[in-house]
């Protein structure tokens, strides 16, 4: 892992305890792992009860999270025990910056939602010119898109410039005349800034979800970057949504951060003027995690790094809670596999410096304090919730496209 992840040991308090995949000189092959301030304690090394022997000595998440929430919770109460009674052997632990992080889990599908007003009401009117308020089916239920898998990788991962179709424009940008079409790498790369979702207890094809349930199948939680190439994204999107604009990169944080975990981070959501919901909708607590989310854009190389933060607000700000975007999900029967992801949508709050993505500061009339992402620039998602219980960070480095040519 890289030096830079020391930073976020203030994240990973007793009262976290999130799960990852990692490998290491001394633990060659990908395993499960949990971190406790800036150590690395590979799981099965450890006397943990209740959980099939092997579980923790596969490359992925995927088995662990399917024996559903009852077991997370004895699994990281044990943890918390060794660590508070310090039986943690030394072989079972190293040090942050020797491990080698992989995505924690196999991830079969991937649905990104757009709960966030601000961001629906910005983002479209940037991308298309004119102001198109809130989609008719906004208030009724979430709404989302089917995202890809096979381009999603783990923080720390390089990503490559998407390259597509776009209308060719000069400075005036995605508000120039759209006339023009040229294939090549994409020069309007944006960020989203997102939580996740990952699906523990599967839901059977067939079966469906109320909101009320869905939290048994909550495995836990991750920050995402829906990495989001604007010009494709302006050509293609209508009728039937993004494709390759969205499909080129997706970048998702190491630990899995556990509802047990988040549990006391819950507060009242905010009002929101809509009418009656479908039943499967209702959410009777109405409580909504709180999370301090940022985003920075770092520049300059290893001597000389300049980080400017873009945003800075909080998950609470969205329409939906996570156990509305999972029946919504569920609710035609689809079923649902352990490590299916889906995510928020880009969490832009109303305030200045709010939006969750750069598209929203490209508003007509609106004076963006920078351009879209360069290559070799990194762009770096952190969320926290208090003291000892945060995601640490999600970084990923943005490099040439392979194919630099462009056409025609
Ligand atoms: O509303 C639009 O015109 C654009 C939507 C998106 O970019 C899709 C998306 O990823 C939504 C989100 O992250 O909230
Ligand atoms: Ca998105
Ligand atoms: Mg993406």
């Amino acid at each position: 892992m890289s030096s830079y992840d020391e930073e976020f040991a203030d994240h990973f308090g007793i009262d976290n305890i999130p799960f990852g995949i990692a490998s290491s000189t001394w633990h060659d092959s990908l395993q499960a792992v949990t971190r406790y301030d800036n150590t690395v304690i590979f799981l099965a090394e450890l006397s943990i009860t209740g959980v099939p022997q092997n579980v923790f000595l596969q490359s992925s998440l995927n088995s662990f999270a399917a024996l559903g929430r009852a077991i997370h919770s004895l699994v990281r109460s044990q943890i918390q025990q060794l660590i508070r009674e310090e039986k943690i052997p030394g072989h079972a632990k190293e040090h942050v910056t020797n491990v080698c992080m992989a995505l924690p889990v196999v991830i079969g599908d991937f649905t990104d939602f757009s709960c966030s007003p601000t961001h629906n009401r910005n983002a479209g009117q940037a991308l298309m010119g004119q102001a198109r308020g809130l989609p008719p089916g906004y208030l009724h239920m979430p709404l989302g898109y089917a995202g890809r898998c096979s381009s999603i990788s783990v923080s720390g991962t390089p990503i490559h410039r998407p390259r597509g179709l776009y209308f060719e424009h000069g400075i005036e940008g995605l508000q120039g005349k759209r006339t023009q079409v040229t294939c090549g790498p994409s020069r309007d790369l944006d960020y989203e800034l997102e939580m996740g979702v990952i699906i523990g207890k599967p839901v059977p094809y067939g079966d469906f979800l109320s909101a009320k349930q869905a939290s048994q199948h909550i495995f836990g939680f991750i920050l995402i970057n829906d990495w989001s190439a604007r010009d494709i994204q302006q050509l293609e999107m209508i009728p039937v949504g993004p494709l390759n604009s969205k499909h080129g990169a997706t970048t998702i944080s190491a630990w899995v951060i556990s509802p047990d975990a988040l549990e006391s981070f819950k507060v009242d959501r905010r009002h929101i003027e809509r009418g009656q919901l479908a039943p499967h909708l209702l959410d009777p607590k109405n409580k909504v995690i709180s999370v301090d989310v940022q985003t920075s854009v770092i520049s300059g190389d290893i001597s000389q790094r300049h980080k400017s933060v873009m945003c800075t607000t909080n998950v609470r700000e969205m329409d939906w809670t996570f156990e509305q975007i999972i029946a919504h999900q569920s609710s035609s029967g689809c079923g649902m596999r352990s490590g299916d992801l889906l995510g928020i949508g880009t969490i832009s709050g109303p305030g200045t410096h709010e939006s969750g993505c750069m598209l929203e500061e490209f508003v007509p009339g609106s004076t963006p304090r920078r351009h879209y992402i360069a290559d070799n620039e990194e762009v770096q998602l952190v969320g926290k919730c208090g003291p000892g219980v945060g995601f640490g960070q999600c970084l990923a480095k943005v490099t040439p496209s392979k194919d630099k040519s462009a056409w025609p």
